[in-house]
């Protein structure tokens, strides 16, 4: 067994996620190479012109330390509501997995998580990307 699982007598509950990579302080440290690497790319930093980027860090934080299994605080707006105004293509949802991927394995995030945030950008895809052009293209 794992120090992960939990124990036979159930007195020690699994880690979470959240807490394996070490919390609070290494998810905001995340978002906030994250948000470095996606406002220098430059088919993505346009989407961001008009975004308050701290209120924006702190929203991804409380977002990813709900993903990860830590405490849910998240009280922004749903995935579908804050994106399909955005009109975004499929391209440039996997660029964002990309650097979202890329910024946790730069990280040490394990692999085992690793797997697990992509599975979950598998799972909403649909509810970021939408047809049609982008706004002001
Ligand atoms: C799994 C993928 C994604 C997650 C979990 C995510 C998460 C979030 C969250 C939590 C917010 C804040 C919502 C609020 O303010 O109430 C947000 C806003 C935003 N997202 Fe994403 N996002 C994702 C993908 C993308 C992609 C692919 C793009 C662009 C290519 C994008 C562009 C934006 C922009 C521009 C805003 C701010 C909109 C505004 O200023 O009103 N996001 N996102």
């Amino acid at each position: 067994m794992t120090d992960t699982e939990t124990s036979t007598t159930g007195a020690v509950p699994a880690a979470s996620h959240y807490e394996r990579i070490g919390g609070a302080a290494s998810v905001k440290a995340a978002v906030e190479l994250f948000y470095k690497r996606v406002l220098a790319d430059p088919d993505l930093a346009p989407y961001f012109g008009d975004t308050d980027m701290e209120q924006q860090r702190r929203h991804m934080v409380l977002m990813l330390t709900t993903v990860l299994g830590g405490p849910n605080n998240y009280a922004g707006r749903s995935l579908p509501e804050a994106h399909k105004p955005l009109h975004i293509p499929d391209e440039h949802y996997d660029k964002v997995g990309a650097h979202l991927v890329g910024t946790l394995t730069e990280l040490g995030v394990p692999a085992d998580i690793l797997g697990a945030v992509q599975d979950i950008l598998a799972q909403v895809r649909d509810q970021v990307v939408s047809d049609g052009n982008r706004v002001g293209v």
